[in-house]
């Protein structure tokens, strides 16, 4: 900020320490916020699997992306990165999945 003053240096690492603590609980909610989901995805896996449906849904995913810019949008974050970061992680929902099929259809061959 131009106008203001320099904060002393202790205020400043008071200030810096105050922020980051936010930040680590922050990053700690969305460890254990992407755990829970990655708890749910690993059920749809297993549920795609048995019943044999495809792995990707593109037209969820389409509908998810438009709701989360929206989202995004509303809460001032950038709606490019939103979707970015919703496509990285359905990326790694979908490798499961296929990993998840690909182990079932394999013990069915087995048996
Ligand atoms: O909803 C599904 O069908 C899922 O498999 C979950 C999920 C997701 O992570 O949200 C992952 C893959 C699909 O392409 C769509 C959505």
């Amino acid at each position: 900020m131009e106008n203001s003053q320099p904060l002393p240096e202790e205020a400043v690492l008071e200030e810096l320490q105050r922020l980051r603590s936010s930040i680590d609980n922050l990053d700690a909610a969305l460890v254990h916020l992407l755990a829970e989901r990655f708890k749910c995805t690993q059920e749809v896996g297993r549920l795609k699997a048995e019943h044999r449906l495809p792995p990707a849904d593109p037209e969820r995913e389409a509908r998810q992306i438009r709701r989360l810019r929206g989202l995004a949008e509303e809460s001032k974050l950038d709606p490019v990165f939103a979707e970015r970061f919703l496509n990285f992680i359905i990326a790694e929902v979908v490798r499961h999945h296929e990993l998840i099929a690909s182990s079932m259809s394999e013990s069915r061959a087995r048996n």
